[in-house]
């Protein structure tokens, strides 16, 4: 007999965010959304149109005004861990430290610890750094540190809220990269929010396109380039041609946001 067929990991059913005293500003409306387990899943949308909004909902940081967001552990413990645009590691801690805090605080012992920090800053190209502060890093370097930290507790989903839009081009490229490599190793559920349409394309199974607010899901593609992925797939007249049907979905919407 055929096993039951998984559940999704993560299950957004008929959410609608509002947010103000009464309301006011409509957030999200009715979306619905599965993501399966180890899918990299990219959304997109104009400005304000809800992406930091429904990322936070799978963490438990917001809730639904109504709808659901249901997640499938597999297992007790940390099953998110965010990134975020502005690093967000604290600058009076060394590299190894701002890795293994979560990793203290979750009680981790010593030893494991220190092995775990270890493996991550060899693994993230680190390891040079380990003893320097913040301060001494560019901001490759911090964005690094930052997806090591939120790796470091193993989560089950890996949520990134536009992770690489503050580098500049060449870096960014570079964490595009290591990143494709990052995710083929353990290959983990992954939602990634981004403003970039070629970037969406280059790390993602799926590209969910929203709507100007109230944001709603108007588009789901399937992104067929084959794992693992090669960066060069950018150069490539496909890559070129599902940007461009994409982008045709996503114009208007960008335009009616900035009306
Ligand atoms: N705490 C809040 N109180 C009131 N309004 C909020 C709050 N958080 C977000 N909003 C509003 O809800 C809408 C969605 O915000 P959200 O940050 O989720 O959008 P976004 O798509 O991630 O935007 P961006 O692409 O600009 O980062 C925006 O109009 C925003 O101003």
């Amino acid at each position: 007999m055929d096993a039951a067929p998984r559940p999704p990991k993560i299950s957004v059913e008929a959410v609608t965010k509002l947010y103000g005293r009464k309301g006011e500003v409509r957030a999200l409306e009715n979306v619905d959304l599965e993501i399966n387990e180890g899918e990299f899943v990219c959304l997109v949308g104009p400005s304000g149109c809800g992406k930091s909004t429904l990322l936070r909902m799978i963490a438990d940081l917001h809730y639904p005004t109504s709808g659901s967001v249901k997640i499938q552990a597999s297992g007790p413990g940390l099953t998110t861990a965010m990134v975020f645009q502005n690093y967000s590691i604290f600058p009076w801690k060394t590299v190894a430290e701002n890795i293994g805090l979560p990793l203290e605080v979750n009680g981790t012992p010593k030893a494991e610890r220190v092995d775990r920090v270890a493996a991550l800053m060899d693994r993230m190209n680190l390891s040079d750094f380990a003893d320097a502060l913040p301060s001494a890093l560019s901001g490759g370097m911090a964005q690094r540190v930052s997806i090591a930290r939120a790796l470091a507790v193993q989560p089950e989903i890996l949520l990134m809220d536009e992770p690489f839009a503050a580098l500049d081009a060449q870096m960014r490229r570079i964490l595009q990269d290591e990143l494709l490599s990052i995710w083929q190793e353990d290959q983990r559920t992954v939602v990634f929010v981004t403003h970039s349409l070629e970037e969406a394309i280059l790390l993602g199974d799926r590209v969910v396109v929203m709507s100007a607010r109230p944001g709603k899901i108007i588009g789901d593609y399937r992104i067929p380039f084959e794992r693992p992925r090669r960066p060069e797939v950018r150069g490539t007249k496909e890559f070129a041609e599902l940007e461009q049907e994409i982008w045709s979905q996503m114009r208007g919407e960008v335009e009616r946001a900035n009306k």
